[in-house]
């Protein structure tokens, strides 16, 4: 047996999101997201699942933030419910919305518990979307709009704050894949509705500087890592595409001020090509404080021609999949920070999520989710390599604190440290829960 030792003030850290644990839709003076339109759309989630209820967080915070002390967790990444503050996106305030994420970052900060908070965890008001949503540059004076009064409402409680969680998300899964919320299927319409996000980071990072707000502001993209399959030209040409599909796009321009030529060139191969307005690249690499890096997953990439976007195919090498199908590839991470500092300098990082599903229940009231302790174990061993290879590491944030909503997937899907039984809403700590609080209480993983 060895021992890692971790940094004295490394951030150990779990993550939800608003529209995943909440519920209460329709309370309180909340507006409609799209996401609550979406998940009332016939055939658009598994078993017809919605957030409707969820995990009811918004009743029963208090019980999750005594659990989350129980954890021994720093930090805990959250998301504000833009619809709860600004219920048609923009205009009247909802006091009660505001009280509500008083309430609730009081209890975290009572308990010893730093609120890290992302403004944008995709429930966008309905009321937006109807004029256009991302897709029109005037939701980026919206969401300054509701920016800003977050950053005064809450200055001096929340010091961490991320504009956009996974962009790619946002864009390619919402607006070209078109899974998740609002389902389009527009290659155009995507690369637009990225660019806006990053013009709306950009003008934020700004403000929140002009403010002169006390505390720290990133982002959080999703990365993926992808292996040639051979040192075949055009394999090595296949896993370039495909990375830069997840990464460089959303990379390049916060830190370079520009797309990804190869990219650019690509996409307009496929009749796309983004709409840059004078002005917009230099707001977007207006400086971050972090970099909040969502990893889960990776694989091999070779080239063939024609097939999906990329003339690139994965390749399944036999990797060992969760229970939602996706590779474990644990050395992915590695590569991926190592890359990223590499490219784009020590910028200081925080994993804002890794996890890992799986659908274990309770079996005489005990969950023994031995494979996510392994998952877990395997990233964060990955996590130590990056730190003795210089990569600038603050934190570990896991996904997810509690099973949740997974969007399209619904309640099928589990990442909780602590499983919630849907029909009763119980709590129960999975020996996942256990392992981590070990991990977090001594700083020290035995492997
Ligand atoms: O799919 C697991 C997670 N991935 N990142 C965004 C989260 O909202 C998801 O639940």
């Amino acid at each position: 047996m060895s021992v890692i030792q971790f940094p004295k003030d490394f951030v150990w850290g779990a993550a939800t999101a608003s529209y995943q644990i909440e519920g209460a839709w329709n309370e309180d003076g909340k507006g409609l997201s799209i996401w609550d339109v979406f998940s009332h759309t016939p055939g658009k989630v598994v078993n017809g699942d919605n957030g409707d209820i969820a995990c009811d967080s918004y009743h029963r915070y208090e019980e999750d933030i005594a659990l989350m002390k129980e954890l021994g967790i720093k930090a805990y990444r959250f998301s504000i419910a833009w619809p709860r503050i600004y219920p048609q996106g923009s205009g009247e305030v909802n006091p009660k919305g505001l009280e509500y994420y008083h309430r609730f970052v009081d209890k975290l900060i009572e308990n010893g518990i730093e609120p890290y908070c992302t403004l944008y965890h995709w429930d966008l008001p309905q009321a937006l979307q109807e004029k256009g949503g991302w897709n029109n540059r005037e939701t980026i004076d919206a969401y300054l709009q509701y920016a800003e009064t977050m950053f005064k409402e809450f200055q001096g409680k929340i010091k961490y704050w991320i504009t956009f969680n996974e962009p790619w998300c946002v864009s390619m899964l919402s607006n070209y894949i078109g899974a998740h919320a609002p389902g389009n299927q527009d290659l155009q319409l995507a690369l637009d509705v990225a660019h806006h996000l990053f013009v709306a980071h950009g003008k934020t990072v700004r403000m929140f500087r002009e403010l002169g707000i006390e505390g720290q502001i990133g982002i959080a993209p999703n990365l993926y890592w992808y292996e040639p399959y051979s040192n075949r030209k055009e394999d090595v040409e296949a896993a370039r595409r495909k990375r830069a599909w997840y990464n460089e796009w959303f990379l390049d321009p916060l830190f370079k001020g520009s797309y990804p030529q190869f990219m650019v060139d690509w996409y307009k191969k496929k009749g796309a090509e983004v709409n840059i307005q004078p002005g917009d690249m230099e707001i977007i690499k207006e400086p971050i404080d972090f970099l909040g890096i969502n990893y889960y997953s990776g694989s091999l990439a070779r080239y063939k021609e024609n097939f999906e976007d990329f003339d690139c195919e994965e390749i399944d090498e036999g990797y060992e999949k969760t229970d939602i199908g996706w590779n474990i590839y644990p050395e992915g991470l590695y590569k991926t920070l190592t890359w990223l500092t590499e490219t784009y300098g020590p910028v200081p990082i925080y994993i804002t999520e890794n996890g890992a599903c799986y659908n274990d229940g309770p079996v005489d009231g005990r969950v023994r989710d031995q494979k996510r302790i392994d998952y877990l174990q395997k990233h964060i061993i990955q996590l130590n390599r990056c730190i003795q290879s210089g990569v600038n590491l603050k934190g570990y944030i896991t996904w997810s604190f509690m099973d949740n909503f997974e969007w399209a997937e619904g309640y099928s899907k589990r990442f909780g440290l602590v499983h919630v039984d849907y029909n009763t809403l119980k709590r129960t700590p999975k020996d996942s829960f256990y392992w981590y609080r070990h991990l977090v209480r001594t700083n020290w993983l035995d492997i």
